[in-house]
């Protein structure tokens, strides 16, 4: 007997029919002797009804209010399902968040799982009840009622199946699994069988809307295999799972955030703790930022720049302000119509060339890139809206991912499995997190490591045209130079300045054909630095907890250390300082993290 936990999704339980289509589906599973616990969506697009109804009477309206709200179209289709089910011969309950007893904290509108209580639903499920889980939604300690933010009833059926010990959790949705790209964009996607957790997590944060990133992060700490399935029929979709050893394909997909803004901070000094106040502001307001660029612009003044959606711009903006206030100097710039297209694979690990072929498929395409950031396993470019689609198109043509198979770049080449990587049983993993969470949405970071054997390389006054990027990584990639981090700012004179990191020993080559390629344009510089360490930190929920980054840079500073380059991404948040301070930093942000000893 297996416990299975099986979510529908709005689209999955829109109307009468298939709300009977899926209580037949856990009535049969019921039948092959399963435990079954559903959890189910608002129909169709009720929850969008309901807030389009209360923008109609207010257009502040107060978050308890609007979770109080939201939290009915949940209930209404519990309600329906309950009645599915009985009608086909099997018993079943239906149960808000607040009574199966999912408590979280008073965060209205984007609250934070604390706890789960499983008597009443193990209890139910021994009298051999389906149990029929409101998704979305929870109480506080007050018995206000909360929801978990938009899309958030993922992250109840994989916090079920967490809590639950569930044997799979099953997504049942619209299209016949994870696809390479939203297949809505792109016809020619192809559904993937298998993607690795970290994978999924970059892919969902970066704009794969089929499933709730935070859904992921609960999946990735508690080990749960995940199946997302189409409602319509019994195909088998894609499993979510750990990463296997080997064949991993060096892309598996690419994904996009339509409407993005940038903010920049320029003109900031260049000393300690400058990011630390910046990211602060943000964290204050809990401001998601993404696509974090450091570098040292004109005149050796600091520049950050980051995006934000697109809605959150005006709040941003007043945040910044609010940061050069408290940093007396600095200058705040934004950019708008902005899209976030970005390639995820974790076999780009092992293999060179992967950033040559993405930026070659855009310049082929005609598309300018405005920023650049990297981690491990994905890269991600910013490009005007209007070319947002032309950018995904050519990006997915350029790695074959329209194929069964997709191919491996032509340039560069595979390279041995890094070593050195944490490897821990599924068992010492779980007890490791568990050992560590007060709450079940805490940050876990497992990881801080400091990398001593890279080296930097900054080229500036660079064209800021379609190609330049293309052609520097692809020389690069030619000479199988491992590029690790890549940072792009953005432009505002005109002319782009690009960094990336390269093992020591391969600087001289990096530097000879990077040369080469300059060598074209007139105004360009290219600088190097052997003297500087890589300290990166790992973990679950980085940047869903906007407080990461800040609690970092806040360690940072407090150590009187300088950052010189920053790049982030879901599982990651990565620095480039002077390699001097190494060790000083390291032992500062193990201890922020209370991973020291
Ligand atoms: N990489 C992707 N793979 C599959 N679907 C995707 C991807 N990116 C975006 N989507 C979109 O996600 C949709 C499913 O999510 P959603 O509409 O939230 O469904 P549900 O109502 O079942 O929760 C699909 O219809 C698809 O258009
Ligand atoms: N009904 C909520 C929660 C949810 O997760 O819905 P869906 O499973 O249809 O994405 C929303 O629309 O945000």
């Amino acid at each position: 007997m297996l416990l299975v936990v099986q979510k529908f999704g709005g689209t999955s339980v829109a109307d009468a029919d298939k709300i009977k289509a899926a209580a037949a589906r856990a009535v049969k599973a019921k039948r092959l002797g399963h435990q079954v616990v559903m959890v189910v969506s608002a129909r169709g697009k009720k929850t969008d009804e309901l807030v389009g109804l209360a923008a109609e009477i207010t257009e502040t309206p107060p978050a308890r209010e609007m979770d109080m709200l939201l939290s009915t179209g949940e209930q209404e289709s519990v309600a329906l399902m309950a009645m599915a089910v009985q009608t086909l011969g099997e018993e079943a309950i239906s149960l808000t968040g607040g009574q199966i007893g999912i408590v979280t904290d008073s965060t209205h509108t984007k609250a934070r799982i604390r706890s789960i209580s499983t008597n009443r639903m193990r209890q139910a499920l021994k009298e051999g009840k389906i149990v029929i889980a409101a998704g979305f939604q929870g109480t506080d300690e007050d018995f206000n009622i909360t929801t978990l933010g938009r899309g958030g009833s993922d992250t109840t059926a994989v916090a079920l199946a967490a809590v639950l010990q569930a044997d799979v959790c099953e997504i049942y949705t619209d299209v016949e699994g994870v696809f390479s790209t939203d297949p809505r964009m792109v016809e020619a996607a192809q559904k993937i069988n298998r993607i690795s957790y970290d994978e999924m997590l970059e892919l969902a944060s970066l704009g794969a809307g089929v499933m709730h990133s935070r859904s992921i992060e609960f999946a990735d700490k508690f080990r749960v295999p995940i199946r997302v399935r189409p409602a319509y029929s019994d195909a088998e979709g894609t499993l979510v799972a750990p990463e296997p050893a080997d064949h991993l394909p060096v892309v598996t997909g690419v994904a996009f955030v339509r409407d993005e803004a940038r903010v920049s901070l320029s003109k900031l000094p260049d000393r300690p703790g400058v990011m630390q106040v910046v990211l602060q502001k943000m964290s204050e307001r809990k401001i998601p930022v993404d696509m974090i660029v450091q570098d040292v612009g004109d005149g050796g003044l600091a520049e950050v720049s980051f995006t934000v959606p697109q809605n959150d711009l005006a709040e941003t903006l007043t945040a910044a302000e609010a940061a050069i206030e408290e940093l007396g100097a600095g200058k705040v710039l934004h950019g708008t119509n902005l899209s976030k297209v970005s390639v995820v694979g974790a076999g780009m690990r092992r293999h060179t060339g992967v950033a040559a072929q993405m930026f070659q498929a855009l310049c082929d395409a005609e598309v300018n890139i405005g920023m650049i950031t990297t981690s491990e396993i994905k890269i991600s470019v910013l490009v005007s809206r209007d070319q947002c689609e032309a950018a995904v198109h050519a990006v997915h043509a350029g790695f074959g991912l329209h194929k069964e198979h997709a191919q491996t770049p032509p340039l560069g080449q595979a390279h041995a499995p890094v070593t050195g990587t944490a490897t821990f049983t599924n068992e010492e993993w779980e007890n490791d997190v568990i050992a560590k969470l007060s709450s079940m949405e805490d940050i876990v970071v497992s990881d801080v490591r400091l990398d001593r054997e890279q080296s930097l390389v900054t080229i500036s006054n660079i064209p800021d045209t379609p190609g330049i990027a293309a052609d520097l990584f692809s020389a690069n990639a030619k000479a199988d130079v491992m590029v690790d981090m890549i940072v792009q700012n953005i432009s505002h004179s005109g002319l782009a300045h690009l960094s990336f990191t390269v093992p020591k020993a391969q600087l001289q080559t990096s530097l000879d054909v990077t040369r080469a390629v300059a060598e074209k344009w007139p105004t360009a510089e290219l600088n190097s630095q052997d003297h500087i360490a890589k300290l990166t930190v790992t973990g679950i929920g980085l940047r869903s907890h906007t407080g990461v980054g800040e609690r970092m840079f806040h360690a940072l500073a407090a150590a009187n250390i300088n950052v010189q380059l920053i790049n982030t991404s879901e599982v990651r948040i990565s620095t480039v300082i002077d390699l001097e301070s190494g060790e000083a930093a390291h032992r500062a942000v193990l201890e922020a993290f209370g991973l020291e000893g």
